[in-house]
């Protein structure tokens, strides 16, 4: 475990950085929940000025765990592609395990397949 935390040391944000992004982790900024646990927005510091983030903090009572996490920080700072989200950076300090992602402005495709507004396209 020591070996991966010093590859992806440079990915790693203080615990400090994502309270003052999520304003301590309020209720306000949850923008889901998954299999995870809940998911927070927030204006993340960074050295090329500020940027939107989703950070998605790991419950242990929803099944996933440590495994999952570094799987997760492993796989996405590995593959970058336009069609997938990039990963910003983890925390794993004072007990909480929290995943940092660039944000979707869009929205997660499950909620555009869930959406009233879609057009039903029918093809003849
Ligand atoms: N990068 C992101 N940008 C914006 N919103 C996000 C982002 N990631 C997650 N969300 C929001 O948080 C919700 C939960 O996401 P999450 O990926 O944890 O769960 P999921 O899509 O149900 O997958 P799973 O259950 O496999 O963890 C999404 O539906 C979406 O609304």
């Amino acid at each position: 475990m020591d070996s991966i935390m010093k590859e992806f040391e440079h990915l790693v944000v203080k615990l400090k950085e994502v309270k003052s992004a999520t304003d301590n982790f309020n209720d306000a900024k949850i923008i889901g929940k998954g299999g995870f646990g809940y998911v927070y927005e927030g204006e993340l510091s960074q050295p090329r000025g500020k940027t939107k983030a989703a950070f998605k903090c790991l419950d242990r009572k929803h099944g996933q765990g440590g495994p999952e996490f570094w799987k997760e920080v492993m796989m996405l700072s590995r593959y970058t592609h336009e069609n997938l989200i990039s990963l910003l950076g983890y925390c794993n300090e004072g007990g909480e395990m929290i995943l940092l992602y660039e944000h979707a402005s869009n929205g997660s495709l499950d909620r555009h397949l869930s959406s009233t507004t879609l057009v039903r396209i029918y093809v003849s």
